[in-house]
């Protein structure tokens, strides 16, 4: 089994306050892990560690080691924007650029320098596809993004990220503030994605994990209490928090 990001003893504090305390887990490669647990226990503050998105927060102090195919993104050394196009996040809400839904798309592969028209129509085309938009969208490329549902708004924000040839994928509740035959079609795509991405995502929603997660990672206060197969998880947990969490009985 092959491990795309290994995370070891991380601890995060904001200020004084300790939000992960020595979390070390594995994600293994074209996987998807799908992190629970109730509100505040850690799960975005973990999911942004893979990408250092935490960086950006005043008053954050890390401890330990997040390895991105065995080597510590946390070096001194590490190119973060380097690190930010190999791991891409998308966010609860999507958050298209106001632009067309073309320029959304090129957007990133033109700041990496990107011109040729050509090249730059075939991985929009390429990435609308492979972000299950394709067909929706392609006989308005050059309409704006902003009118679009919120379904397909966050299918473009996975398209963004796809023309920047990503190799891990960070899904923070992507689906909370859609309906839900939108919300269906990200999990489908996310069970399409896997084949060629490592996949991480924040979930509320048990049957969600449960539909689209190889594996499975209970968080509570700033500690993960259990990780194994989704299926594990669901039909005979080892912890008593674990269960308790799962069937309902709090969070
Ligand atoms: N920028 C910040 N500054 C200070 N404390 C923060 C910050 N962001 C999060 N926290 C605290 O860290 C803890 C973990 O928060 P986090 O958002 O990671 O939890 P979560 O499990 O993702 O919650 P939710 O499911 O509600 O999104 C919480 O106690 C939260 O109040």
């Amino acid at each position: 089994m092959e491990y795309k990001i290994q995370a070891n003893k991380l601890k995060l504090y904001y200020g004084n306050v300790l939000a992960l305390n020595k979390i070390s887990i594995q994600v293994v490669k074209n996987s998807v892990l799908a992190l629970i647990g109730p509100s505040g226990c850690g799960k975005s503050t973990f999911i942004k560690t893979l990408n250092r998105m935490n960086d950006l927060v005043e008053g954050v102090k890390i401890e330990g080691e997040v390895l991105l195919d065995h080597i510590n993104i946390y070096h001194p050394d590490t190119d973060v924007v380097m690190l930010r196009k190999r791991i891409g996040m998308v966010f609860q809400r999507p958050n298209p650029f106001p632009m067309s839904i073309y320029d959304n798309v090129a957007y990133g592969p033109r700041i990496h320098g990107l011109t040729n028209k050509s090249a730059l129509n075939s991985i929009v085309e390429k990435s609308l596809r492979g972000a299950a938009l394709w067909d929706e969208v392609k006989d308005r490329l050059h309409t704006s993004a902003m009118g679009m549902s919120g379904g397909q708004q966050q299918r473009l924000c996975i398209a963004r990220l796809l023309a920047v040839e990503p190799e891990v994928l960070l899904m923070d509740e992507p689906c909370s503030a859609l309906d839900p035959i939108s919300t269906m079609k990200i999990e489908e795509l996310i069970t399409e994605l896997k084949q060629n991405y490592t996949i991480v995502v924040v979930t509320h929603n048990m049957q969600q994990a449960a539909r689209v997660s190889d594996y499975t990672a209970f968080f509570l206060n700033g500690e993960l209490i259990e990780h194994d197969q989704t299926d594990a998880i669901f039909t005979r947990p080892q912890d008593k928090r674990t269960e308790d969490y799962i069937t309902g009985r709090f969070g």
